[in-house]
């Protein structure tokens, strides 16, 4: 009988903890960061519990509307993030809202961004923990999750691997690959198919590039983790998901699941691809290995002589997935948005071409002649400002931060920049604003832009794209085949919807028409 109440006992006082616990975490310390955020100074849509503002942003989002190609608008906030877009004006550029329990600092304003970050370090940011459930099968610990010391350590090892000599090694395969794709178009072209999905195209290219270039993979290894990389990056951001909402991730059960065990194959594969490198670079004492990003990540001494701190095995496993995945979406979005733009403005074309011509000539396309070309840099920069890839950068907040006198934000707060609201802002960007003009570019780094830090197409600081000379020679290099080849308009069956799937795409496709030279 006695064992029976001490058990009983154990059992209601389990419970109880459990249900504390509960009630803490999901309850007690959002109201807690909801109070001294206010006392902060900082307000926004009223959250309820416990969904936060979600049920709120996904009724505004599916107002949002697609326009036909008649209408390319590059005014794009309002349809790619119109939640935004509508509390901007009720709250300004600097406002709280809550993901479930989770609260968000929304920042769109460069002067108050320059502020905050001025006196923190790459590795002082963190990166909101809300959301590493959701993108560790996806970058699992990389350099874009890692903080601290590892965030150092990391960084360190793989700054290396995009030194301009690792870079200038990879651009025949890049040439290379490129070619064969657009072989394939002039036979889907003599074949009387002239009109072609250029975003498919271009993102499945790109993907064999970063496979060649950054790991030696062959097509079919490359190409069954992009496939797979594919699929996990839709069962986790394509349909809805109640991120920050307690027990969120148990709603979503099935979608989770799925995308661990996609994560767990990529993984595998992945694994052997380092260890067959290994074994190989063991064989012929490294040497020429160390030419792709795989093979300097591997290697005991950097290109430099120094000797190389080194990642574990499964810390290889999620840089090269963060490689596979950062390495290949951004850039092959950059490009598929400069064909839309290029197809709206046929002028633009010309003058590229025409560049091509006079600082390229007869010359081989290679890094070190794509490399002159001023005027695609230019072009680059203004469709990344108009239709920035990696549309927000988010961080969550080590130990406060002072903003000024009479407010800080407080330790944990998660932040999300808007980085589309940024490069759309009329009031930093002048009345021509969504306008393509990449002459804007042609004096200036920042496009004109009246606060430095309102064009963030690569990231800020510290944690600033690890990757973006990789990309602009990637860039310039398929864009100068394409334009040396093909002339191209928009087909009447495209339609206009620019969406976040992580990163900003065409989410129904762009089909162009081309023809050939
Ligand atoms: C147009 C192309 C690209 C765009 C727009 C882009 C954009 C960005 C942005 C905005 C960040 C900052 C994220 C943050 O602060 O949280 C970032 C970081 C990063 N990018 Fe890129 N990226 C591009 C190409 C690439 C390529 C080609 C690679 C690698 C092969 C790459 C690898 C990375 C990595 C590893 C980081 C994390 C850096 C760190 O936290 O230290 N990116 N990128």
């Amino acid at each position: 009988m006695a064992n029976l109440e001490a058990l009983t006992f154990a059992l209601v006082a389990l419970f109880s903890f459990l249900l504390w616990r509960v009630l803490y975490s999901c309850w007690v310390l959002p109201i807690r960061a909801y109070r001294k955020l206010a006392i902060n100074g900082f307000s926004g849509p009223p959250p309820s519990f416990p969904l936060g503002n979600i049920v709120e942003m996904k009724k505004t989002a599916k107002i949002k509307s697609c326009s036909s190609s008649l209408t390319v608008s590059n005014d794009i906030h309002s349809s790619v993030f119109p939640y935004f877009a509508q509390w901007q004006k009720s709250y300004g550029k600097v406002f709280m809202y809550w993901l479930g329990t989770e609260p968000f600092l929304y920042i769109a304003d460069p002067e108050f961004l320059k502020k905050i970050s001025s006196g923190v370090m790459g590795k002082s940011w963190g990166k909101p923990n809300v959301f590493k459930y959701d993108r560790k099968p996806m970058f699992g610990d990389g350099l874009v999750m890692v903080e601290g010391d590892d965030w150092v350590r990391h960084r360190h090892v793989i700054t290396p691997a995009f030194s301009p000599s690792n870079l200038k090694a990879m651009s025949s395969m890049m040439v290379e690959t490129t070619r064969s794709m657009l072989d394939r178009w002039t036979n889907l072209i003599n074949s009387g198919k002239s009109e072609i999905e250029i975003e498919h195209e271009i993102v499945s290219t790109a993907g064999e590039i970063i496979a060649k270039t950054s790991f030696g993979m062959n097509i079919k290894s490359g190409k069954t983790v992009f496939k797979k990389l594919r699929t996990m990056q839709e069962t986790l951001f394509k349909s809805s998901r109640y991120v920050g909402v307690p027990f969120g991730k148990y709603m979503c059960l099935g979608q989770n699941l799925e995308a661990e065990r996609l994560g767990k194959e990529i993984d595998a594969l992945l694994l052997s691809i380092i260890m067959e490198r290994k074994r190989s670079m063991a064989e012929n004492g490294g040497g020429q290995e160390q030419q792709n990003l795989l093979g300097v990540l591997l290697a005991e001494k950097h290109v430099d002589g120094q000797k190389g701190r080194k990642l574990s095995m499964s810390e290889l496993v999620d840089e090269c997935k963060t490689f596979f995945f950062g390495g290949h979406e951004t850039t092959a979005l950059a490009i598929t948005w400069s064909l839309l733009l290029l197809a709206v403005h046929p002028m633009w074309q010309h003058e590229l071409r025409e560049e091509i011509k006079q600082v390229i000539g007869d010359d081989d396309i290679d890094a070190t002649t794509v490399a002159r070309l001023k005027k695609m840099g230019w072009v680059m920069n203004e469709v990344l400002r108009l239709y920035p890839t990696a549309p927000n950068v988010q961080r969550q907040v080590r130990g406060d931060i002072r903003v000024d006198q009479d407010s800080v934000i407080p330790d944990g707060t998660n932040i999300w920049i808007d980085v589309v609201a940024m490069h759309h802002d009329h009031e930093f960007w002048g009345e021509d604003v969504n306008q393509f003009n990449p002459e804007r570019f042609k004096e200036d780094l920042h496009g004109g832009c009246q606060n430095k830090m309102g064009y963030l197409p690569f990231g800020f600081g510290g944690r600033m794209c690890v990757g973006r000379n990789l990309s602009a020679m990637e860039y310039k290099i398929v864009m100068s085949l394409i334009l040396t080849r093909f002339s191209f308009s928009l087909s009447p069956n495209y339609t206009h919807d620019p969406s976040v799937m992580l990163s900003l795409r065409p989410m129904q496709g762009l089909p162009l028409i081309m023809r050939p030279l």
